[in-house]
C-alpha cells in the first residue's frame, strides 16, 4: 500500500488523481494539501502542510508554485520524498529543487504522460537531423484556465532543441513588435489558451518547400495522473535523494520488463 499526500487536491488534478487512486486499492489517499483547507472529501485537507501529523510514504503535487517554499521544507523535516508536478517555477525555485534533492528523493516533470516524453526524444533527433536548414517553432495549446506560459512542456521541448540544434537558440515568445524577418537561430514559443484542451504541444520544422509537424495531443487528464502516480511508485521505492524524472522512469519499467 502507497499512502499518498496530494498537494493541490481540490484542483483539476488534484481530482483526476483522486478518481484513480480511488479503483486502485494498493494506493491510499491519507491526506491533502490545499490552499482553502477543508472539503467534502474522504481525506483530510490541510491549508499548511505543517498542521498535518501522520505518516505517509509521498507527497504528489499539482498545485502552484507559491505552494514550493512550505511543501519543501515539510518533506525535508520529514525526509519524505516528492512529485512535483507543478509547472511556471522561476529559477530561483528551480534552484530551491536542486538544493532540496540533495537531501531527499525528489522527482520533477513538466509533463508526465509517456507520450510527450516520447515526442522528446522525436524532437532531440529531428533538430540534429534538420537544423542546419529548418525553422523550429513549438506550439502550446491549453485550456483556458491555465496560468502559466509558456507550458512546463513547451520549455522542456525548448531545453532538448538547444541541446540538439547546431546553433545557440534565442528563445522568441512575442513577434508583435518585432518588425524584421526571422532569423535561423530564433525558437519562436506561442501559447493558446481556449475551452478545455488538456495539453497539445507541436514542433514545427519548416524548410524550404516543406514542413515537418511533430505533435501530442492529450485528450484527457487522465494521462498525466496515470505518469505521476508511476512516478510516485518510483519514488516511494528509494531512499537515495536525488533529482529524478521520467528518463529515470521508463528506464526503470524498461528493466522491469527484460
Ligand atoms: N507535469 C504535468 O504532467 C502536469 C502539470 N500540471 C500542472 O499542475 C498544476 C496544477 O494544475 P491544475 O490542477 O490544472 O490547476 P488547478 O488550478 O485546477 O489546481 C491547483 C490547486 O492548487 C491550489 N493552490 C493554489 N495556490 C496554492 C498554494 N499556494 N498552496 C496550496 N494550494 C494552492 C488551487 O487553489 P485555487 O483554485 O483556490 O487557487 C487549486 O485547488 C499547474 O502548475 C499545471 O501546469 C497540470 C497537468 C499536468
Ligand atoms: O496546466 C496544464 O493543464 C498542463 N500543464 C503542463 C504544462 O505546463 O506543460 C502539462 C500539460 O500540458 C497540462
Amino acid at each position: 500500500m502507497l499512502d499518498i499526500i496530494l498537494s493541490g487536491c481540490n484542483g483539476r488534478m488534484g481530482h483526476a488523481l483522486e478518481a484513480q487512486c480511488s479503483t486502485d486499492t494498493e494506493l491510499n489517499i491519507v491526506a491533502g494539501f490545499d490552499i482553502l483547507g477543508t472539503s467534502e472529501r474522504n481525506f483530510p485537507i490541510f491549508a499548511v502542510p505543517s498542521e498535518f501529523s501522520g505518516s505517509a510514504d509521498v507527497v504528489v503535487d499539482f498545485s502552484h508554485p507559491a505552494a514550493l517554499s512550505s511543501l519543501l521544507s515539510f518533506c525535508l523535516q520529514r525526509r519524505l520524498p516528492i512529485v512535483l508536478a507543478t509547472t511556471g517555477y522561476s529559477q530561483a525555485q528551480l534552484a530551491e529543487i536542486e538544493d532540496a534533492s540533495q537531501s531527499i528523493p525528489i522527482f520533477r516533470s513538466g509533463n508526465f504522460s509517456l507520450g510527450v516524453n516520447v515526442l522528446l526524444e522525436l524532437v532531440r533527433q529531428a533538430g540534429a537531423m534538420l537544423g542546419e536548414d529548418f525553422d523550429v517553432e513549438i506550439i502550446e495549446r491549453h485550456h483556458s484556465k491555465k496560468v502559466d506560459a509558456p507550458s512546463g512542456t513547451a520549455l522542456m521541448l525548448a531545453e532538448a532543441l538547444a541541446v540538439s540544434l547546431p546553433y545557440e537558440p534565442e528563445y522568441v515568445y512575442d513577434r508583435h513588435m518585432v518588425r524584421r524577418p526571422r532569423e535561423r537561430r530564433e525558437i519562436g514559443i506561442s501559447s493558446v489558451r481556449g475551452g478545455t484542451i488538456a495539453g497539445d504541444h507541436e514542433v514545427l520544422f519548416a524548410g524550404k518547400d516543406e514542413i515537418i509537424e511533430l505533435r501530442h495531443c492529450a485528450q484527457s487528464r487522465e494521462v498525466f495522473a496515470a505518469g505521476a502516480l508511476k512516478a510516485a511508485r518510483y519514488l516511494a521505492g528509494r531512499d537515495a535523494p536525488g533529482l529524478y524524472g521520467m528518463r529515470d522512469l521508463t528506464n526503470s519499467l524498461l528493466e522491469a520488463q527484460s
